[in-house]
Protein backbone atom coordinates (compact mmCIF):
# COMPACT_ATOMS: atom_id res chain seq x y z
CA UNK A 1 0.00 0.00 0.00
CA UNK A 2 1.47 3.28 -1.03
CA UNK A 3 1.11 6.17 1.32
CA UNK A 4 -0.64 9.21 -0.05
CA UNK A 5 1.36 12.17 0.18
CA UNK A 6 -0.20 15.09 2.41
CA UNK A 7 -2.46 17.04 0.23
CA UNK A 8 -1.24 20.56 0.52
CA UNK A 9 -4.35 22.92 0.05
CA UNK A 10 -5.34 24.75 -3.36
CA UNK A 11 -4.42 28.54 -3.41
CA UNK A 12 -7.20 30.55 -2.26
CA UNK A 13 -8.92 34.00 -4.53
CA UNK A 14 -9.19 36.84 -2.41
CA UNK A 15 -10.57 40.10 -3.57
CA UNK A 16 -9.37 43.08 -1.79
CA UNK A 17 -10.90 46.42 -1.88
CA UNK A 18 -8.49 49.92 -0.91
CA UNK A 19 -11.69 51.63 0.19
CA UNK A 20 -10.38 55.23 -0.73
CA UNK A 21 -11.26 58.93 1.60
CA UNK A 22 -9.05 61.47 0.72
CA UNK A 23 -5.62 60.42 1.16
CA UNK A 24 -7.08 57.54 3.81
CA UNK A 25 -8.01 54.24 3.76
CA UNK A 26 -10.00 51.66 5.38
CA UNK A 27 -8.55 49.02 7.40
CA UNK A 28 -9.76 46.30 9.99
CA UNK A 29 -7.88 44.23 12.54
CA UNK A 30 -8.37 40.37 11.41
CA UNK A 31 -9.70 38.03 13.77
CA UNK A 32 -9.89 35.45 11.34
CA UNK A 33 -7.30 32.37 12.04
CA UNK A 34 -5.74 33.71 8.50
CA UNK A 35 -4.15 36.82 9.38
CA UNK A 36 -5.23 37.26 13.05
CA UNK A 37 -4.33 40.84 14.88
CA UNK A 38 -3.09 41.74 11.26
CA UNK A 39 -4.55 45.14 9.88
CA UNK A 40 -5.89 44.47 6.83
CA UNK A 41 -8.35 46.27 3.74
CA UNK A 42 -12.23 44.85 3.38
CA UNK A 43 -12.48 41.78 1.44
CA UNK A 44 -12.74 37.96 1.07
CA UNK A 45 -12.60 35.09 -0.71
CA UNK A 46 -14.20 35.27 -4.64
CA UNK A 47 -17.44 33.17 -4.83
CA UNK A 48 -18.60 31.07 -7.86
CA UNK A 49 -19.75 32.85 -10.79
CA UNK A 50 -19.00 36.29 -9.00
CA UNK A 51 -17.01 39.05 -11.28
CA UNK A 52 -14.02 40.85 -9.30
CA UNK A 53 -16.25 43.98 -8.90
CA UNK A 54 -19.22 42.11 -7.65
CA UNK A 55 -17.11 40.04 -5.03
CA UNK A 56 -15.70 43.43 -4.07
CA UNK A 57 -19.36 45.26 -3.44
CA UNK A 58 -20.64 42.35 -1.69
CA UNK A 59 -17.48 41.63 0.67
CA UNK A 60 -17.35 45.62 1.39
CA UNK A 61 -21.16 45.57 2.03
CA UNK A 62 -21.49 42.30 3.97
CA UNK A 63 -18.50 43.69 6.40
CA UNK A 64 -18.67 47.06 6.91
CA UNK A 65 -22.21 47.74 5.82
CA UNK A 66 -20.58 50.40 3.00
CA UNK A 67 -21.78 50.54 -0.49
CA UNK A 68 -19.03 51.70 -2.56
CA UNK A 69 -18.77 53.22 -6.31
CA UNK A 70 -16.13 53.86 -9.43
CA UNK A 71 -14.84 49.69 -7.98
CA UNK A 72 -11.89 49.29 -10.32
CA UNK A 73 -9.05 46.77 -10.80
CA UNK A 74 -5.62 47.55 -9.45
CA UNK A 75 -3.37 44.53 -9.22
CA UNK A 76 -3.13 41.16 -8.21
CA UNK A 77 -0.33 39.79 -5.81
CA UNK A 78 0.43 36.03 -5.45
CA UNK A 79 1.39 35.04 -1.45
CA UNK A 80 2.44 31.78 0.09
CA UNK A 81 1.38 32.77 3.49
CA UNK A 82 1.89 30.01 5.52
CA UNK A 83 2.71 26.43 4.65
CA UNK A 84 -0.81 25.57 4.46
CA UNK A 85 -2.19 29.10 3.00
CA UNK A 86 -1.53 29.96 -0.38
CA UNK A 87 -3.47 33.30 -1.81
CA UNK A 88 -3.85 34.92 -4.93
CA UNK A 89 -5.37 38.58 -4.08
CA UNK A 90 -7.38 40.66 -6.63
CA UNK A 91 -6.39 44.16 -5.44
CA UNK A 92 -9.54 46.55 -6.23
CA UNK A 93 -10.09 50.68 -5.44
CA UNK A 94 -13.29 52.42 -4.80
CA UNK A 95 -14.70 54.91 -2.95
CA UNK A 96 -17.91 55.03 -0.73
CA UNK A 97 -21.02 56.08 -2.22
CA UNK A 98 -22.25 58.29 0.64
CA UNK A 99 -19.10 60.16 1.95
CA UNK A 100 -20.91 60.84 5.38
CA UNK A 101 -22.07 57.11 6.20
CA UNK A 102 -19.49 54.89 8.68
CA UNK A 103 -18.30 51.70 8.26
CA UNK A 104 -19.64 49.45 11.08
CA UNK A 105 -18.28 46.46 12.63
CA UNK A 106 -20.82 43.62 11.10
CA UNK A 107 -18.77 40.44 11.66
CA UNK A 108 -17.12 41.55 15.09
CA UNK A 109 -16.04 37.74 15.32
CA UNK A 110 -13.94 38.38 12.13
CA UNK A 111 -12.76 41.72 12.48
CA UNK A 112 -11.74 44.13 15.12
CA UNK A 113 -13.21 47.44 14.11
CA UNK A 114 -12.73 49.83 10.95
CA UNK A 115 -10.72 53.02 11.08
CA UNK A 116 -9.80 55.27 8.04
CA UNK A 117 -6.07 55.63 8.36
CA UNK A 118 -3.72 58.22 6.40
CA UNK A 119 -1.58 56.41 3.45
CA UNK A 120 1.58 57.49 5.00
CA UNK A 121 0.68 56.73 8.54
CA UNK A 122 -0.59 53.03 8.38
CA UNK A 123 -1.12 50.76 11.44
CA UNK A 124 1.15 47.78 11.86
CA UNK A 125 0.91 44.95 11.31
CA UNK A 126 -0.25 44.67 8.31
CA UNK A 127 -1.65 41.59 7.07
CA UNK A 128 1.26 39.86 4.91
CA UNK A 129 0.13 40.53 0.97
CA UNK A 130 -0.60 43.93 1.74
CA UNK A 131 2.55 44.58 3.76
CA UNK A 132 4.37 43.01 0.55
CA UNK A 133 2.47 46.00 -1.39
CA UNK A 134 2.82 48.98 1.12
CA UNK A 135 6.57 47.83 0.93
CA UNK A 136 7.12 47.60 -3.14
CA UNK A 137 6.16 51.22 -3.10
CA UNK A 138 2.64 50.70 -4.33
CA UNK A 139 0.24 53.44 -5.13
CA UNK A 140 -3.59 52.57 -4.98
CA UNK A 141 -4.61 56.24 -4.91
CA UNK A 142 -5.85 57.86 -8.85
CA UNK A 143 -3.19 59.54 -10.17
CA UNK A 144 -4.69 63.17 -10.37
CA UNK A 145 -4.18 64.71 -14.24
CA UNK A 146 -1.63 67.15 -13.59
C1 LIG B 1 -7.09 36.29 3.13
C2 LIG B 1 -7.60 35.14 2.34
C3 LIG B 1 -7.82 33.90 3.13
C4 LIG B 1 -8.76 35.53 1.44
C5 LIG B 1 -10.10 35.53 2.13
O1 LIG B 1 -10.25 36.69 2.94
P1 LIG B 1 -11.14 36.63 4.23
O2 LIG B 1 -10.51 35.75 5.22
O3 LIG B 1 -11.40 38.04 4.65
O4 LIG B 1 -12.49 35.92 3.73
P2 LIG B 1 -14.02 36.25 3.98
O5 LIG B 1 -14.17 37.74 4.15
O6 LIG B 1 -14.71 35.76 2.72
O7 LIG B 1 -14.40 35.50 5.20
MG1 LIG C 1 -16.00 38.70 4.21
MG1 LIG D 1 -16.58 35.96 2.12
MG1 LIG E 1 -12.95 39.28 4.79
Amino acid sequence: VTATPPSTPLPKVGVAVFLLSGSKVLLGKRLSAIGHSTFALPGGHLEFGESFEECATREVKEETGLDIDKTEYLTVTNNVISEKVHVVSIFMRAVPADPSQNPQTLEPEKCDGWDWYEWNNLPKPLFGPLQDMVQSGYNPFPTTAS
